[in-house]
């Protein structure tokens, strides 16, 4: 099992690359499946979540390369027959239900276990469901299986009751193929539903409006391989930027789009940071001292639930109490318990954890629960008196592509230690 031991105290100076969206990319490989062709997708994150996907794809019959230093994958999907993918490999993440709204846009049938992922909360599918059930398909589940198959997938009007990230790529991607005009509204806007839709244009499909909560989709015959780049990674920008800010340094955090981290620049100029925007890339310049500051997550343009973990950590730096309200995942306060090993002061009650900033977290040794827990402990560690020791590190590497190399160059003192 791999650690990682992190050294406080030193302060972050440099520029840091990001890499492509985790969760877009974990879209854009199931979605190939409807080309049943040569798809090329370029700046891939080489994360675990991505190479789950690879080895998907391969046992399903795709012929897939993944470059990991070009950071380009080429599947071809053309001789996929069926989609199942067995337990093991589906638990591994969530990104796996993408491969019903895939399967069913080509084959008009799919198969598929329940989806892994982040332990956050209860994480319901149901509005997924309602979306193929609206197009036509008959659900079933039986024995933890997801069974969904059609005659003909026709094209309908489907109102999201919560607005969900999967549900919406999913019904997007199955919609895709069905005959006639699809209308989801309540839809989500993340950048990553703008991404995949604009992949799946490529490959022939006719979606518009993705970003905004209204998405149509016009039905097509034939879909076919193109060549495609992933967006930069909103999330990992972010967590950089926290990290930045939590050691009081001068990080450049590069190859982004800045308007995708609005609400994180928002709230560290709120804390007092200075935050310049340079074309594609943000600097974020740290401070002594740190304003408290109150935070609710929420969907797209609010602050993201997946950058929440990472900022109540640097919340124990600031002055006074700050207020973090989670409104997406019931369970998204497991990092808690291990900040307060490190002397933070957190009180969590119901959706709201009250953070009271303290002068200084002392290193420990803490375990991570979940991918954006384990970054959360990085950033601890990062402003901690001392040695810490983070383990369940698999968590970080499903989403985080080197952190430890991304840091180094940075001037963190951090190793992985197996
Ligand atoms: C692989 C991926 O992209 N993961 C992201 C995706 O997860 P994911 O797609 O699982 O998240 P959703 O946007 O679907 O979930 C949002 C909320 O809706 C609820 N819900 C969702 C679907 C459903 O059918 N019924 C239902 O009630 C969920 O319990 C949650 O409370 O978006 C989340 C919210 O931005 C992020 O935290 C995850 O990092
Ligand atoms: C919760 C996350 O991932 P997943 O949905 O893949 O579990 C995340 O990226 O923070």
């Amino acid at each position: 099992m791999s650690k990682l031991l992190i050294e406080g105290g030193h302060k972050l100076k440099g520029k840091v690359n990001i890499s492509g969206f985790k969760n877009a990319a974990v879209a854009i490989i199931p979605a190939s499946i409807l080309a049943g062709d040569l798809c090329t997708i370029e700046n891939l994150p080489n994360i675990e979540d991505v190479h789950v996907l690879k080895r998907i794809l391969r046992d399903l019959g795709a012929k897939v390369e993944f470059d990991e230093e070009k950071k380009v994958m080429r599947a071809d999907t053309a001789n996929i027959e069926e989609c199942f993918v067995p337990y093991e490999l589906a638990k591994e993440l969530r990104a796996s239900y993408y491969l019903l709204g895939a399967s069913l846009g080509r084959f008009k049938k799919a198969k598929a276990v329940f989806p892994g992922g982040c332990n956050i909360g209860s994480r319901p599918i149901d509005q997924h469901i309602k979306g193929f059930e609206a197009l036509g398909a008959k659900v079933t589940i039986e024995h933890g299986i997801i069974h969904a198959e059609a005659e003909e997938l026709i094209g309908a009007e489907i109102y999201l009751d919560v607005v969900s990230v999967g549900a919406t790529i999913n019904i997007m991607m199955a919609a895709c193929r069905a005959k006639g005009k699809t209308i989801i509204e309540n839809a989500a806007k993340e950048p990553h539903i703008v991404d995949v839709a604009n992949f799946l244009n490529a490959m022939g499909a006719d979606i518009r409006g993705a970003g905004t909560d209204v998405i149509r989709i016009n039905g097509v015959d034939e879909m076919r391989g193109c060549t495609y780049s992933v967006i930069p990674d909103q999330i990992e920008a972010g967590t950089f930027m926290i990290m930045a800010a939590a050691t009081g340094g001068d990080v450049i955090v590069d190859n982004i789009i800045p308007k995708h981290l609005d609400p994180i620049t928002a709230k560290l100029r709120e804390m007092g940071l200075r935050v310049e925007e340079n074309g594609e890339s943000l600097r974020v310049i740290g401070k002594e001292k740190l304003k408290n500051v109150n935070i609710k997550t929420l969907v797209y343009p609010g602050f993201p639930t997946d950058l929440q973990q990472p900022m109540s950590a640097l919340l124990t730096q600031a002055r006074g109490t700050s207020i973090v309200a989670e409104t997406i995942y019931e369970g998204r306060f497991k990092h808690v318990d291990e900040l307060k090993r490190m002397g933070a002061k957190i009180k969590v009650e119901g959706n709201v954890a009250i953070i009271q900033g303290v002068e200084r977290l002392s290193a420990a040794k803490v375990v991570a629960t979940d991918l954006r827990a384990g970054a959360a402990l990085v950033v601890a560690g990062l402003m901690a008196e001392g040695i810490t020791e983070i383990d369940n590190i698999h968590y970080i590497d499903r989403g985080y592509e080197a952190i430890e190399k991304k840091l180094l160059n940075l001037g963190a003192k951090i190793k992985r230690a197996e």
